[in-house]
């Protein structure tokens, strides 16, 4: 691990570009974004369809390398882990939360939680730990069929913070969720972020969902162009008229 991991914000996203190459076109996912979040902040990356959401995701994750520019998480760039470096790293600082939840349907939800973490004497004491917080206490038995939509993905959740990570990223974490089941899990990430100082950075199309952040970065053809802080009083279309006001701007204007 860096020298620097005790003073570095846990993210920094410095110039990273990425290109994907198809047939005989070259796609620019990601052109020069920087980004950086401090602990405890709670970050939401709105952009259109194509603009790079995912790809920035996946990116921060060390899912896909970049071609330039480079993302450190807890003062350690990424690049510079091999595969098994980089795999044992994103297993202890890195949770990831999807839209499809991903759990595995023949294990228990206590199981789910427990499967991503080295075994260790206090384990059993921190899987109660993370229950209780999610609280799903009464659901630690149950398998994934036998969980609502709202529970399944927070047993993910649990899941992603099980080994304590620097940050957590989401991507769409409500997209799979009815409207009322999704607003408790934004509330939910809302408050992870603020008793846990976490770090939380999610992707999403919904105002919904961005009105919970502390900060929402605004993406367009893969760059971030813009960012807003939502006022706080959890009005959908306020953040929506924000987000599409910045979206509209000419851009040498932003
Ligand atoms: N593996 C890939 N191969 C080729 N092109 C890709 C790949 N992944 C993403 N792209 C392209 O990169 C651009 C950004 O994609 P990305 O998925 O990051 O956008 P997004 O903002 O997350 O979109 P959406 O909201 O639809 O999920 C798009 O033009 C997409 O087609």
């Amino acid at each position: 691990m860096n020298s620097s991991t005790q003073t570095s914000p846990p993210l920094v996203v410095e110039g990273v570009c990425k290109q994907f190459r198809r047939s005989q076109s070259v796609i620019t996912a990601l052109n020069e974004v920087d980004l950086t979040a401090e602990a405890g902040e709670f970050i939401v990356i709105m952009g259109a369809s194509g603009s790079g959401k995912s790809t920035l995701l996946h990116a921060i994750a060390g899912l896909t390398d970049v071609d330039e520019g480079k993302v450190l998480v807890n003062g350690q760039d990424l690049s510079q882990l091999s595969d098994v470096q980089l795999t044992r790293f994103r297993g202890k600082e890195i949770g990831l939360v999807f839209q499809a939840f991903n759990l595995i349907s023949s294990l228990t939800a206590e199981d789910n939680i427990r499967l991503p973490a080295p075994s260790s004497n206090d384990l059993s004491k921190r899987v109660d730990q993370v229950l209780g917080r999610l609280n799903l206490q009464d659901r630690r038995l149950h398998k994934p069929g036998a969980l609502s939509g709202g529970e399944q993905q927070r047993v993910a959740i649990a899941r992603a913070l099980i080994c304590d990570p620097a940050i957590l990223l989401a991507d769409e974490p409500t997209g799979s969720l009815d409207f009322d089941a999704g607003q408790q899990i934004c509330q939910l990430l809302h408050e992870l972020s603020r008793e846990q100082g976490r770090t939380i950075v999610a992707v999403t199309h919904e105002p919904n969902v961005a009105m919970w952040a502390d900060r929402v970065v605004v993406m367009r053809d893969g760059k971030n162009i813009a960012e807003f802080t939502p006022d706080g009083s959890r009005d959908p279309q306020e953040v929506a008229m924000q987000y599409q006001g910045l979206l509209r701007r000419p851009m040498e204007t932003v």
